[in-house]
């Protein structure tokens, strides 16, 4: 049996993979702040995909193969989705994968059934709308070839959005456009952030999702502009936006490159991808020069590249916090400052 590295020893690790990318990719020194651990090391996922088996069951898909490995239970799972997990198991899926998306809050979650035909799926939704306390909604996806969810999407019944508490901010969260998959862990990131990002008359906020960073950081700043390209994060974060009564919080659905069109702004602050900055955005916030560049990310490889050239360019890490959201994966979020020298 493989047995895993205990908690405690991952974090130095990881710590140590942020170290090594902005020593040996930004070529920067910096001393980073303590790594923050997850609130808990198991049982942290509120959102999870799976291969549907072709004979019934959930399996991961092995990293960069086709094989499958079935799985019996999966105890990355946070409770509502374990609960969810062991009935979704057993059901017979005429699709492809199936994604699982809960609350913590409210201890429900959503699912997304990608691939097949949503005909075909509609009965399997409906009997477990009626006979699941945990599973409060169902999507189908089509199966593109751009990606999960870049497609058609449609609703096969019940919720399409829970609510969950990132920070104590209570926003949307949906299985088809992206939020933070440890929301206590990522609660806690989202606090820090504001607090380091400070105080001003305007923030732009590129990557923005449906705005969670946004809702903090409008508290500190007159103006926050948040700049996403999903439609579905765009439209939840314009809900949470109406719910929560905050008005200096606004959304424009656009790409990041579109930065130096937006503006200026104290504070810009960006979430991108795993795959960091494009060259574009890159090159509008060299046009733009914002005093304070607050760079959260997923992938400290891509984020030392792009630290290495804003670096180049006159900005200096203030501040480089390494946040552990994803325990037993070898995935490290990082929290940065960046301001110009
Ligand atoms: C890592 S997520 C961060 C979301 C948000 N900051 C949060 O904490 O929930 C990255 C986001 O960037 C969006 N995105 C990807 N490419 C983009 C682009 N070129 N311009 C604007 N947004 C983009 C994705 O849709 C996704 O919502």
């Amino acid at each position: 049996m493989d047995l895993p590295l205990a908690y405690e020893a991952q974090l130095p690790i990881k710590a140590g993979f942020v170290q090594e990318a902005l020593e040996r990719i930004a070529k920067l020194e910096a001393a980073l702040e303590p790594i923050q651990p997850s609130p808990w090391p198991l049982g942290y996922r509120a959102a999870a995909q799976y291969a549907v088996m072709p004979g019934g069951g959930l399996a991961y898909r092995l990293p960069g193969t086709h094989n499958l490995r079935l799985l019996e239970r999966d105890p990355l799972l946070a409770p509502p989705l374990v609960r969810a997990f062991e009935q979704v198991k057993l059901l017979q899926l005429a699709c492809f994968e199936v994604a699982l998306r809960g609350s913590l809050h409210e201890g429900k979650v959503l699912l997304g059934l990608i691939g097949g035909d949503p005909k075909r799926l509609q009965p399997v939704a409906r009997e477990l709308l009626g006979s699941s306390p945990d599973v409060v909604g169902v999507v189908w996806a089509e199966d593109h070839p751009a990606g999960r969810f870049r497609g058609r999407v449609q609703a096969l019944g019940g919720a399409g959005t829970l609510l969950e508490d990132f920070g104590g901010v209570l926003c949307s969260v949906s299985v088809q456009s992206f939020a933070q998959v440890n929301p206590e862990a990522a609660g806690r990131m989202y606090l820090e952030a504001a607090r380091i990002a400070g105080e001003g008359e305007r923030a732009v906020e590129l990557y923005a999702g449906s705005g969670v960073l946004g809702f903090h950081l409008a508290r500190g700043f007159g103006e926050v502009l948040a700049v996403e390209i999903s439609k579905d994060a765009v439209k939840r974060g314009e809900a949470d936006k109406a719910r929560l009564g905050v008005a200096n919080l606004r959304f424009h659905r656009g790409d990041a490159s579109e930065l130096a069109k937006l503006g200026a702004a104290d504070l810009v602050a960006v979430d991108p991808p795993r795959a960091g900055l494009s060259p574009q955005t890159v090159q509008a916030l060299l046009e733009t020069r914002p005093a304070r560049l607050l760079y959260i990310s997923c992938d400290p490889a891509t984020w030392a590249r792009d630290v290495g050239r804003l670096a180049r360019e006159g900005y200096r890490p203030q501040l480089v916090r390494p946040y552990d959201f994803y325990p037993y994966t070898h995935h490290v979020e990082v929290l940065s400052l960046l301001t110009l020298a």
